[in-house]
Order: structure tokens, then sequence, then C-alpha cells
């Protein structure tokens, strides 16, 4: 399957409601910059990475694309995709700028597109090919409608219909005030009942300080874990809290590499890994996150916000992933979206990753790459 073709794209599709906040970002568009793969035969290949769908950022990973990776790429076979992750993560001269972060999306985008070009090549949904269906569903948690931007009444009606609607999992952002957000914690826990598992997202906002007495207030909600509590690379502050605190830390979607994730797990700081092929480079990398989290008995809740579409097969295919978080920004724009029914995310049956676009989202929301 020698490869032809690599060329970058970029889609900026509305948020629900057209604007979404948590502690740290408001935006109203979720970027979709991605890469298409031909191979000889005229397979193509989808992969994507998130972004906040800033355009000079978004351009930024696309010229990484055309420019740095793909010419690392044309005429190899596309179904060494180990191999080639190695060569183009370890490629020095971009070793050299940037071990995470915009390198690390482009190669993300690249990886993906190997494994849709692989599966459609073998005519299989990608958790065929990760090693085939280990759980018979994968229950949903619905972020969207816990945001901040949310007024506190919206934000009780909202999460009670959400269970109406068969979710058995919440998740509600944090980090404004403590105070304001123990309130609403205890607003929502009150008219969900026990028996929704509720989880808090605070995107790093918060000092220890502000976690350990948010934690204080929480004990009595029995919140299902405290995502992103505090800045995203303090590892001993979050071993700090997991110590002092009975709500069980989750984190991950910020990390970038499986050496941050190892670093969290030795220092017992992480009790929810949540990693996210957009910041791991791909499926690649995020399959050995999995693993090693299986390792150490951890589980996994994937990190949607919005890679759904991939995220779902590894659901499915990996014996850690336990739960996926339902954000429903772009699962519209491909030909086999991401769905949930009853509470719980539906298998993908086409063959691929989920990846390819439809035509109607090529042209609705296509951005120039400059
Ligand atoms: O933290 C998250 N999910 O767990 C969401 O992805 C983010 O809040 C949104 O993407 C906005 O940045
Ligand atoms: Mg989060």
């Amino acid at each position: 399957m020698k490869i032809t073709e690599v060329s970058p794209f970029i889609l900026h599709v509305p948020v629900t409601g057209n604007q979404i906040a948590d502690s740290t970002h408001t935006i109203s568009h979720w970027g979709v910059v991605g890469a298409r793969i031909v191979s000889e035969d005229g397979l193509e290949g989808f992969g994507f990475a998130g972004t906040h769908a800033h355009l000079p950022g978004d351009q930024l990973i696309a010229s990484c694309i055309r420019d740095a990776h793909a010419p690392l790429l044309l005429g190899e076979d596309a179904r060494d995709r180990r191999r080639l992750w190695l060569k183009l993560a370890r490629h020095p001269a971009l070793q050299w700028i940037g071990r995470a972060g915009v390198t690390t999306l482009s190669l993300a985008a690249i990886d993906i597109a190997l494994w849709d070009l692989n599966a459609k090549a073998a005519g299989v949904p990608l958790w065929k090919l990760l090693g085939g269906q280990v759980r018979d569903k994968v229950r949903a948690y619905n972020t969207d409608i816990g945001w901040l931007s949310i007024d506190d009444e919206a934000l009780v009606r909202g999460a009670q219909r959400a269970v109406e609607d068969g979710f058995t999992g919440i998740k509600i952002k944090v980090g404004s005030t403590v105070d304001r957000d123990l309130r609403r914690l205890a607003a929502v826990r009150k008219a969900i009942g026990s028996s929704v598992t509720l989880a808090v997202d605070g995107n790093g906002k918060w000092s220890l300080a502000d976690c350990l007495r948010f934690c204080r207030g929480a004990q009595e909600h029995d919140v299902f874990w405290f995502e992103e509590p505090l800045w995203y690379d303090d590892v001993a502050g979050h071993a700090e809290l997991a110590r002092a605190s009975s709500i069980p830390v989750a984190l991950g979607e910020q990390l970038y590499t499986a050496d941050a994730f190892s670093e969290f797990i030795a220092q017992r700081a992480i009790h929810w890994v949540q990693p996210d092929v957009t910041r791991l480079g791909g499926i690649t990398e995020t399959w050995q996150v999995c693993e090693m989290a299986h390792g150490f008995r951890l589980p996994v809740a994937p990190h949607a916000g919005e890679m759904s579409q991939v995220h779902v097969h590894l659901n499915y295919a990996h014996p850690a992933c336990e739960v996926l978080e339902y954000i429903p920004w772009i699962a519209h724009c491909f030909t086999d979206p991401a769905r949930v029914e009853d509470g719980f995310f539906v298998l993908p049956s086409l063959p691929g990753a989920g990846t390819t676009p439809t035509q109607e989202a090529w042209a609705q929301y296509r951005q120039p790459c400059a």
C-alpha cells in the first residue's frame, strides 16, 4: 500500500449553541485539522486532530502536515503504522523543535489517517483491526449539558433531560468559584438522584488549596471523579490531592506522551486515565497508554473533547476503556457518525476509523490551509 499523496484540511464546526465555556476556554467552533492520505490503489485515509478553531494555529498544524511530515511518508508502505509513527515522531530535526505541540497534533492526524486507510483496506471498522470487540456496550457520560456558560437553573434542567434521554453519567464543569461550583454540584446531584454517576471537570484552573476546599464540600455528593483539578503538569500536586481526598482524580487530555502518563501513574497521582489521540500523536501511542493503564489496573476514559469518532473504536477494543465522554459537536460531519442510544455508544459498523468527512461537511466547514 504505497503512499502517493498526503494533504492537509481544516474544518471549523459550530459547537452546541454556538458557544461553550469551561474554566479556561470559551469557544464557538471546534477545529478539525486533518490529513488525507491516498495510497497507490486509490484508497483514501482520513485523520484529524481537535483544536479550538483558531485559524492561525490550525494553519501551523496544516503546514506541519504538508511541509514537514508528508515528505517523510511519500513512497512508504501505509501498513507500517508503528514504524512510520516512530519515523515521524523521532525525526531528529522535528523532534528538536517539539516533542509536544504542533508536531504532535500533525502526527495525530497522520497516524489516524493511516489506521483509517488500513481498516478500509481490510474492510473492517477500526475496533476490529485493533483486535475485536471486548465489550457489548460502551457507556456514555454527557458533558455537553455541563458547561460553565450554562446558568444554574438551565444546568439542572439539562442534567435532568440527559437522564431522561437515557444517560447514566453526567459531567459538569467547575473552576469558577468554589462556593458557586459546590452549589451547582449539590443542585445537580439532588436533581438526578444517586444512581447516575456525576463527575466534575476543572480544566486545570484551581490551586491545590481551592481543590482541597472543594473536595471537602463535595464529599457528600458521591463525585465519580475530579478531572484536571490542577495545572496539567503538576504531578506532585495531583499526588497530594489524591492522598488527601476520597474523590478519584482523572486526567490526561493535556498529556502529550506516554512518559507523562507513566510519571502520574508512578506517583499515584491518577485514578482515571484519560488519553486523547489528538494529544498523543494518534492511535498508535494512545493504545500504548491504554496498555500501561491496564497493567496498573487503572480504568481508562478516553477524552472525547471532540474525538469521539475515533475513541468509540478504542473503547470497544481495549479492555481498560470503561466509559466515554459524549460531546456531539462534529459527529454529523462524518459518514459513520458516533451515536449514543439509551446512554450507550452504538458499535461502529462501516470500514475505517469513522473519520471520513461527508461532502456536505467538506463544503460547509472547509477553511483555507494557507
Ligand atoms: O475538558 C473537556 N472534556 O473533558 C472538553 O474537551 C473541553 O472543556 C472543551 O474541549 C473546551 O476546551
Ligand atoms: Mg476535560
